[in-house]
């Protein structure tokens, strides 16, 4: 997939709307605003490929603007600033500060708040945390918020799960592409009859607690990914990389020096207030209840895989979590009434028998051995998740899976739920504590003396409780994006 090329210029928005984008209409200001809106700019200038200025000033800006002039009125508010972020972890000072000046500000106004953000998942993932979270790690909402999105990041996995670029509505390579967030506002926001519409999406969002031990507990948001194993220690590695591998490519080669590797440890999903976890099932493709809907169901290891995903993919064609997507039959849904959830990818390499046989009867060796084999396994995986997400169908071949589950063992495992906890067998080996959240990889400790508790990640889907998307009875302080 490639990204179309950044205009070095302004554009005239015009011209450019009917070359590029004519399915959306900026005329639709006729009609009596429904509620003005204030947006506020925040550029991360380093993030992705560098290209957060020039959109914005180049085709975003340009945009607003000319949406401004069309209206004739004020639903739109922006003098021109931008917030632009500073340094590493800078984001969440901003929303901080954001909140702080909200809170302080009278709530009678009646605009709505609109938060435009060029960057990466790591700099709306930063911005959340300042917007959303207090001082004491309790999420403190303020004011409503909607969140338009403008990819100025390496993967951008939130923006391109909004627009699958597979779907006809979302071509990746237009000019038009990094817009269709901001397109949806500016044609849509105004006009009461389509601001109700279901564009305007509540945010997935999740709280993660890490206990750890001789540590502060630390409390984060996220709006993409809590892992561990892979994609957790893969994120560690591909830090280091990103000087001389800037790209993607530098996920693919810290994966490489990962894949070999087992994680144990316990997974515990969470029965929620909806009912159990379920898991899902190749053969009916279908959910399937896990337990008894009381007791949490505990999944143990060795794990060659594990994230917790709110979004379909981490990059734009990386499909991790298929049943996420919009465009998916089991998507989870976007009502008030159903609980929020969160869906589990995990490949547990003891469930191959012949891996099983070889780990579980030659020693050290033997166990070297089968994790060595099992890596064709996780490329495999890792192709059919580039394919569109096919993993979550394949099964293993008859007499190669679970004893009594002949031709019906996934190599996959995927399971939906409200929470999940995540307690690992933590060693003097930082590799099997990490835990990514977001895209930040953290260290659930350890204590050598065996003293203190183990670290753990505990995770739990955030609700829109009242925030059924575009009805009336909204409650304040809820986090939507436009798409
Ligand atoms: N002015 C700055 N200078 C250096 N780093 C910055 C600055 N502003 C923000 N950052 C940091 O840039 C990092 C990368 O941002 P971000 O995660 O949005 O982009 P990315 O990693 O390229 O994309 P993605 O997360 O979508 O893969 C973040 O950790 C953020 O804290």
């Amino acid at each position: 997939m490639s990204a179309p090329e950044t205009p070095s210029a302004p554009i005239d928005p015009e011209a450019w709307l009917a070359a590029y984008a004519p399915s959306y209409s900026l005329h639709q200001h006729k009609e009596a605003p429904i509620q003005s809106c204030r947006l506020s700019v925040v550029l991360n200038p380093a993030s992705g490929a560098k290209q957060g200025r020039a959109l914005w000033d180049n085709v975003g800006a340009p945009l607003v603007r000319f949406s401004q002039q069309l209206a004739g009125g004020d639903w739109l508010e922006w003098a021109g600033d931008v917030l632009e972020t500073r340094a590493a972890g800078d984001g969440e000072r901003v929303g901080r500060d954001m909140r702080q000046r909200w809170k302080s500000e009278s709530s009678s106004d009646g605009r709505r708040e609109v938060l435009v953000v060029l960057g990466g998942d790591g700099t709306v993932h930063e911005l959340l945390n300042g917007l959303l979270l207090n001082e004491e790690g309790r999420v403190e909402r303020t004011k409503d918020v909607d969140l338009v999105l403008i990819p100025a990041g390496t993967a951008n996995a939130l923006y391109f799960h909004l627009f699958p670029p597979e779907a006809a509505a979302y071509p990746p390579s237009l000019p038009a592409s990094p817009f269709y967030s901001l397109l949806s506002f500016l044609s849509r926001a105004a006009s009461p009859s389509l601001a109700a519409s279901p564009h305007r999406l509540p945010l997935p969002l999740a709280l993660n607690t890490l206990s750890r031990p001789s540590l502060p507990t630390l409390r984060t948001l996220t709006t993409v990914v809590s892992s561990t194993a892979l994609h957790a220690c893969l994120l560690h590695d591909a830090e280091a990389l990103r000087a001389s591998h800037p790209g993607l490519e530098r996920f693919k080669l810290a994966a490489q020096q990962n894949a070999s590797t087992w994680w144990s440890g316990t997974l515990r999903l969470r029965s929620g207030s909806q009912g159990p976890p379920s898991v899902y099932d190749p053969a009916s493709r279908a959910w399937r209840a896990l337990g008894n809907g009381k007791n949490d169901v505990e999944i143990h290891g060795p794990f060659a895989y594990l994230v917790g995903a709110l979004v379909s993919r981490f990059e734009p064609s990386f499909v991790v979590a298929p049943f996420r997507s919009p465009l998916s039959p089991l998507a989870p849904g976007t009502s008030a009434h159903e609980a929020a959830t969160i869906d589990i990818v995990a490949i547990r390499p003891l469930r191959h028998a012949p891996t099983r046989r070889r780990a579980n009867e030659g020693g050290e060796d033997g166990e070297r051995a089968a994790r060595e084999a099992f890596v064709g396994r996780i490329w495999g995986v890792t192709g059919e998740m580039y394919d569109g997400g096919k993993h979550v169908d394949e099964v293993y071949d008859e007499g190669e899976g679970e004893e009594g589950e002949e031709g019906r063992t996934s190599v996959v495992e995927v399971f939906r739920c409200e929470g999940f906890e995540w307690i690992p067998t933590a060693t003097e080996n930082l590799k099997t504590r990490l835990v990514c959240l977001d895209g930040a990889v953290h260290d659930l400790g350890y204590d050598a003396t065996g003293a203190a508790l183990p670290g753990t990640l505990t995770v739990e889907a955030l609700g829109t409780a009242g925030a059924d998307a575009g009805t009336e009875q909204e409650q304040e302080g809820q986090v939507r994006v436009w798409a």
